[in-house]
C-alpha cells in the first residue's frame, strides 16, 4: 500500500484523500479494512435495522424472506392457461410491484455465464476497470460507484457497470474488452432479456385490458418497444465488514417500465411492501420483475413502481444484473388515454428521459422523488 493511501492505524478511514473513495468499494477492499470507512456510514435513521420505509423510523424490520407472487412464462404462453396467468400477474403489479419469473425460457447457460463474466470483470484489476468510468449519464458503458457518486455525501456498498444496448447501434465496441467474452456474453444476454421483455410488456398491456381495442395505442407502443432502450446494470456488492451501517443501494424506484434482474444466490434485495422492508429469496435462474416509474405512469397509477434497496453483508460479495428497458430515450410518457376516465382522473403529468437525467443529475436521488415529482396534485 503506497503511502499517501496508507491505512490509518486507529482510524475508520482508509484513505487520507477522500478522492480515492471515487475509485469504488472493490478499490477500497484491496486494502485490509476491518472497519467501515465513515465515507460509508449512514446516519442512524437510514442504516438497514432502523428504517421502515424511508420517512419513518421504527424498529419494526421485517428481515423474514417474503415470497413474491410467482409468475409462470410458461402459462403465460399456453392459450389456455394464459387468462389465470394474466390476473395473477395484475395483481402482483398491483399489490407488490414485483413478481419472479419462472420458466421463462432464457437457457441457464446464457445466464450463467452473464453472472460469471461480470464477476470477471469486478475481479481485475483496479486499472482495467477503470478504463470505463466516466461521469457522463449517457455514455454507452460506465463505470462507477455508490448510487450517484458526483452528489452522494455517503457513499453506498456497490460498484457498477453500465452498458447501453441498442440492437441498430454501434455500441457494442465500446463495451469492455475484458474478460475477453464480456461483449458476446452481455450481447446475448441483453437480446435475449430483450425478447422476454417484449413478451411480458405483451401481456402487461393485455392485463390491463389494453390490447385488441379498437384504435388502441397498444399495436405501436409494441412496435416502440422493439427500439425501446435498454441498460443493463451489472451491480457488485463486495463483502463488507460493518454492514449495518451501510447499504449496497439506498432506497429508491427504476426509471422505466419494467425491470428483469437477475441476482446470485447471496439475498440482499429488499422491497417495501407494506411499510415493511422485506428480503426477497433468491430463486435458482428466475428472474426478479419489477414496476418501473414509466409503468406506473403509463398504467395511471394502476400498477405499483415500488421502492427497493440492497442490504450488503460480511460473509459473501453479491453480483446482480439489473435490465431496465422502456421506449426510446425520446418518446413522451404519458398515462394511457384508455386508462383514463371520470372515476380515474390523470394522475401523472407526461415525461421524458431528458427530464430523468436532468432530475437526477440535480438532486441526491435516495428516494421516489423522480416518480413523486411527475405526480399531478388531485
Ligand atoms: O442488486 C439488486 O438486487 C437490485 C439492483 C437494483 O435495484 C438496480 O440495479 O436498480
Ligand atoms: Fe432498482
Amino acid at each position: 500500500m503506497s503511502p499517501a493511501m496508507a491505512a490509518i492505524a486507529e482510524n475508520d478511514d482508509v484513505f487520507v484523500d477522500e478522492s480515492q473513495y471515487q475509485k469504488g468499494v472493490k478499490h477500497l477492499c484491496e486494502n485490509v479494512i476491518s472497519r467501515v470507512p465513515s465515507k460509508y456510514i449512514l446516519p442512524v435513521q437510514e442504516r438497514p435495522s432502523r428504517t421502515v420505509g424511508i420517512e419513518t423510523a421504527t424498529s419494526n424490520v421485517n428481515r423474514q424472506l417474503t415470497s413474491l407472487p410467482l409468475v409462470d412464462f410458461a402459462e403465460l404462453r399456453s392459450l389456455s392457461d394464459r387468462p389465470r396467468a394474466l390476473r395473477l400477474l395484475a395483481k402482483a403489479c398491483e399489490q407488490y410491484g414485483f413478481f419472479q419469473l419462472v420458466n421463462h425460457g432464457i437457457p441457464s447457460n446464457v445466464i450463467s455465464s452473464m453472472t460469471d463474466a461480470s464477476s470477471r470483470f469486478f475481479e481485475q484489476p483496479y486499472e482495467e476497470r477503470a478504463k470505463y468510468m466516466s461521469s457522463d449519464m449517457t455514455s454507452p458503458v460506465r463505470y462507477g460507484t455508490s448510487f450517484n457518486q458526483s452528489k452522494d455525501k455517503v457513499f453506498c456498498w456497490r460498484d457498477f457497470l453500465k452498458l447501453t444496448y441498442h440492437p441498430m447501434s454501434q455500441v457494442l465496441p465500446h463495451w469492455p474488452s475484458s474478460p475477453a467474452d464480456m461483449r458476446e456474453v452481455a450481447a446475448t444476454y441483453a437480446q435475449e432479456t430483450k425478447q422476454l421483455f417484449l413478451e411480458l410488456m405483451d401481456a402487461v398491456l393485455e392485463s390491463l385490458g389494453l390490447s385488441q381495442l379498437p384504435g388502441d395505442d397498444s399495436i405501436n407502443i409494441m412496435e416502440q418497444f422493439q427500439e425501446g432502450s435498454q441498460l443493463m446494470v451489472v451491480n457488485c456488492y463486495p463483502q463488507c465488514p460493518e454492514p449495518d451501517l451501510t447499504l449496497g443501494m439506498p432506497p429508491h424506484s427504476d426509471y422505466g417500465f419494467l425491470t428483469l434482474l437477475l441476482q446470485d444466490q447471496v439475498q440482499g434485495l429488499q422491497i417495501l411492501h407494506r411499510e415493511d422492508w422485506v428480503t426477497v429469496k433468491p430463486i435458482p435462474g428466475a428472474f426478479v420483475v419489477n414496476v418501473g416509474d414509466h409503468l406506473e405512469i403509463f398504467s395511471n397509477g394502476r400498477y405499483k413502481s415500488v421502492l427497493h434497496r440492497v442490504l450488503v453483508n460480511s460473509a459473501r460479495s453479491r453480483i446482480s444484473v439489473a435490465t431496465l428497458h422502456s421506449l426510446p430515450c425520446e418518446c413522451t410518457i404519458r398515462p394511457s388515454s384508455k386508462l383514463i376516465d371520470e372515476s380515474n382522473p390523470r394522475q401523472y403529468k407526461d415525461t421524458d428521459f431528458a427530464s430523468f437525467l436532468e432530475y437526477i443529475s440535480s438532486c441526491e436521488p435516495k428516494k421516489k422523488n423522480f416518480l413523486e415529482s411527475r405526480k399531478l396534485s388531485t
